[in-house]
């Protein structure tokens, strides 16, 4: 299997061979990590927009990479005239530079509400971001997250659910969900497809894939 993008496009790679084709890019200067998370979440916003019309949209996002994805998302629909809801899903954990910077682009100093314990926007959203867990996911979403889910699946029902990179909760190498996870109707991908993609079609939907420079 190819792992590098010098070798030209791949089809499919699992989590740790994304991991490397980032880092040999970095390492080349390519692109920057955080120009990397720019671009991934401008296709994410971009196709959303090609989707739907401006309404209001639920972004949730989580402590780490995803969720600063999440985060470019809420920033550039909300330029686009969508109004936002986002909740953040350990916002006392240490999350990484990149994440940190978009955070902090969308808050604008305000603070995003917790996941956990902000109430729900009511009625429903027409819109879900799921970016809470992509390829860092690293064990079962359960207790009170997994509950919270559920009642913002329920919430989101009748919402176009976009999944950040694969929704979170499935395992993106072998496409096993790990606890619960929120199906998606269009999971937006970065550089090519995941195993999980393949192998769930019934809970990422539609794939796009997105170009982030790597
Ligand atoms: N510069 C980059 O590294 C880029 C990263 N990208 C995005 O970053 C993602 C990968 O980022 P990360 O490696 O930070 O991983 P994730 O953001 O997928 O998740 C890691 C975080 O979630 C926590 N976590 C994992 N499983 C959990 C569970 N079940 N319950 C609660 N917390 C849990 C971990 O402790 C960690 O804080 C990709 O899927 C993609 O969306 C894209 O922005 C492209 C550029
Ligand atoms: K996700």
């Amino acid at each position: 299997m190819k792992t590098s993008s010098s070798d030209g496009p791949v089809a499919v790679l699992p989590a740790a061979g994304m991991r490397a084709v980032e880092a040999e890019a970095f390492a080349a200067g390519r692109v920057t990590s955080r120009a990397a998370m720019e671009r991934a979440g401008q296709g994410v916003a971009a196709a959303i927009l090609r989707h739907r019309p401006p309404g209001r949209a639920l972004v949730l996002c989580g402590p780490g990479n995803n969720g600063g994805d999440g985060f470019v998302v809420a920033r550039l629909l909300a330029a686009q005239g969508w109004q936002i809801e986002a909740r953040m899903l350990g916002a006392g954990a240490a999350a990484g530079p990149d994440a940190a910077a978009m955070r902090h682009l969308w808050e604008g100093g305000t603070g995003t509400a917790d996941l956990l314990s902000a109430p729900l926007p009511g009625p429903g959203p027409d819109l879900l971001v799921d970016a809470l867990f992509g390829i860092g996911l690293a064990r079962r979403i359960e207790g009170a997250p997994a509950v919270r889910l559920a009642e913002i699946s329920a919430l989101a029902r009748g919402a176009f659910r976009v999944a950040v990179d694969l929704p979170s909760g499935l395992d993106a190498d072998r496409g096993t969900v790990l606890g619960m996870t929120l199906p998606a109707d269009l999971s937006v991908t970065f550089h090519c497809r995941k195993p999980a993609h393949d192998l769930r079609p019934d809970l990422c939907g539609a794939v796009e894939i997105v170009d982030i420079g790597l």
